[in-house]
């Protein structure tokens, strides 16, 4: 006992035999607890303890991240092991899940992939997938506002399928996918992974390692069908760009690939596609918290959408001249991290830090609670002000305008070699998919039908996942104006039926070999738009309006009509 209290070891609370100081960490909130240990003992901004023989040294100030993992990154960037799920770290050649791996060849070179298509998503062609998935989201929020929170995460999961296989069609599946391994990763998932032992119990005595067996199967047997669809498709010259066709095409006409095969191929464009869902869901869901409980920043918000963008939809091209709408993006992922613990790296060798010894294979936790809760970097920190990023006189302040506040480099995305990789997808979602819905909506609480009370959208209810996001909760999306209702729902009929065109168009083009040879190279958008040109000029709001009236008037000028057909309305 007094050898692992010793004095001269780094601070931290006192440490029992074997368990360390798991009894005393909740599992639900863990990092309010880590962070409460981090205002009692932690010295310089770091402190240790452990669980059941494993060491962590925790860091709540983002100077000592800085030293530790962005200055000593050689050594600090390994990953230690998720017990529930078979070879995270892909010591053994598993080849699966990029961000858990440890730092080993396979990590590199999907790294390095991973990159360059993450990249590549700023190109225009990918924000179109943000655009057209933003678009739909508004006429679902119209036509079915109580399913919010499904289709909020059907959103960003569209998107990601869209980037990933061109089919957006794959994202119930998907979300449900990203789902099941974002709960077996967590320490808040199996109790595997809090009591390891459990882990190695003989196989028919051990329910979580069936249950993981199965998940796992399914979910590679479903990342190699997406691979294989594509590569058929594009054999019938059927698949349009995509990462998929992109890396399959680009190995083909390399005759080589850093990757080892199609099983690894489907794992590191399947985890892309899984990693981008509930990582967006989170500070998008808070957003719309942010925005019921501050209704003065969202008017502000609005405001400034009018004002730039005289009546239209937010685009990127916008976003320069949208400051209050990325204060208000940042500060929400400041006020309600989703990664609040941040995700572990492991020491790869013995170090002496600050005096202190840490041994290789220590678990170093960038606590980002704590880095977003430092009164001295953000003043006010348990509450939601966007001033911070706007206003000269806070810490936080940066011109120009035109560039900050971005979210880019936040501390929320971790740090050094093993950084996120998602930022500017992100970034770019996040604006679409607020820009959108300040032009639609009014945000606000939704009122109880009979008593016609507000109903509370609480503030600190989530779920304790790695990635957290706020429990269920009912608002409202008040449509701004009627016409601004109508405007969105044609906005989506018109892309849907424009899109659904180009699909058409396209396989078309495949199977009509002179449309091939005039069309050259067929991209969406070299696609011959002979069919889209055919579409009807779309119709002024006021002329539709009027249509309605007559129509109206007509239905009651002819009572049986009115009366046979009660239900006919404009
Ligand atoms: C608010 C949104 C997001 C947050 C807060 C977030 C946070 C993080 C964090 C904390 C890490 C680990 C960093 C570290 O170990 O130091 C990480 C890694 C990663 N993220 Fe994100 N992420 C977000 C969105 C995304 C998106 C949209 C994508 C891609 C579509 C993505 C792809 C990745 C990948 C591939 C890694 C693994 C990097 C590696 O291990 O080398 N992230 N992210």
């Amino acid at each position: 006992f007094r050898e692992i209290n010793d004095p001269r070891g780094p601070p931290g609370p006192l440490q029992w035999p074997f368990v360390g100081r798991v009894h005393d960490l909740p599992i639900e909130f863990m990092w309010i607890k880590l962070k409460e240990w981090a205002d009692k003992y932690a010295v310089d901004g770091f402190y240790r303890t452990s669980m059941l023989g494993a060491n962590f040294l925790v860091i709540s100030d983002e100077r000592i991240a800085e030293e530790l993992l962005v200055r000593k990154a050689k050594y600090n960037s390994d990953r230690p092991v998720i017990r529930s799920l078979f070879d995270s770290k892909s010591t053994c050649g598993s080849m699966e899940y990029l961000p858990l791996m440890g730092k080993n060849e396979y990590w590199a070179r999907q790294r390095k992939i991973s990159h360059a298509y993450l990249t590549e998503a700023t190109n225009a062609r990918y924000h179109k997938a943000m655009y057209f998935e933003s678009k739909r989201w508004i006429a679902r929020l119209i036509q079915n506002p109580d399913d919010f929170q499904h289709s909020l995460e059907d959103m960003c999961s569209k998107v990601m399928c869209q980037l990933t296989w061109d089919d957006p069609g794959l994202s119930e599946y998907c979300t449900k996918s990203a789902w099941g391994l974002l709960t077996q990763m967590s320490p808040a998932g199996p109790i595997t992974n809090v009591i390891t032992p459990l882990w190695h119990l003989p196989w028919h005595l051990n329910p979580w390692k069936r249950a993981e067996r199965k998940r796992h199967d399914e979910q590679q047997a479903w990342w190699m069908d997406r691979l294989l669809t594509v590569r058929e498709k594009m054999a019938k010259g059927q698949m349009r760009p995509c990462w998929t066709q992109q890396y399959l095409e680009r190995s083909a006409n390399a005759k080589k690939s850093s990757l080892s095969g199609d099983y690894e191929t489907s794992c590191v464009l399947g985890m892309l596609a899984l990693v981008g869902i509930f990582t967006v869901v989170g500070p998008l869901s808070y957003y719309l918290v942010a925005m019921v409980h501050h209704p003065e920043w969202q008017a502000a918000v609005q405001k400034e959408v009018d004002e730039k963008c005289q009546g239209r939809l937010p685009t990127l091209d916008d976003a320069p001249n949208l400051p209050i709408l990325r204060a208000c993006i940042k500060e929400t992922m400041r006020w309600k991290p989703n990664v609040p613990t941040g995700v572990a790296h492991e020491t790869e060798v013995d170090d002496v830090f600050r005096g202190y010894f840490i041994p290789k294979g220590t678990r170093i936790l960038p606590l980002d609670w704590a880095f977003l809760r430092n009164p001295d970097k953000y003043p006010d920190p348990d509450n939601f002000r966007p001033e911070r990023w706007l206003k000269p006189g806070w810490p936080t302040y940066q011109e120009p305008l035109t560039q900050y506040p971005t979210i880019k480099g936040m501390t929320s995305f971790g740090w050094g070699q093993r950084q996120c990789l998602g930022q500017t997808l992100t970034q770019d979602e996040l604006i679409v998919a607020c820009g959108a819905l300040a032009w639609a909506f009014n945000l606000k609480p939704k009122r109880d039908r009979v008593t016609g009370a507000e109903l509370p959208v609480p503030l600190n209810k989530s779920n304790s996942l790695l990635i957290i996001k706020p429990d269920p909760f009912q608002m409202a999306f008040e449509p701004r104006s009627e016409r601004r209702r109508e405007e969105a729902l044609q906005i989506w009929a018109m892309e849907e039926a424009k899109d659904r065109r180009k699909r058409a168009a396209f396989v078309h083009g495949a199977r009509c070999p002179s449309l091939k040879a005039n069309g050259g190279e067929r991209t969406p958008d070299s696609v011959p738009d002979v069919d889209i040109k055919r579409e009807p000029p779309s119709m002024s709001l006021d002329k539709l309006e009027q249509l309605k009236r007559d129509l109206l008037v007509h239905i009651k000028s002819v009572p049986e009509l009115h009366r046979d057909k009660g239900m006919i309305t404009p």
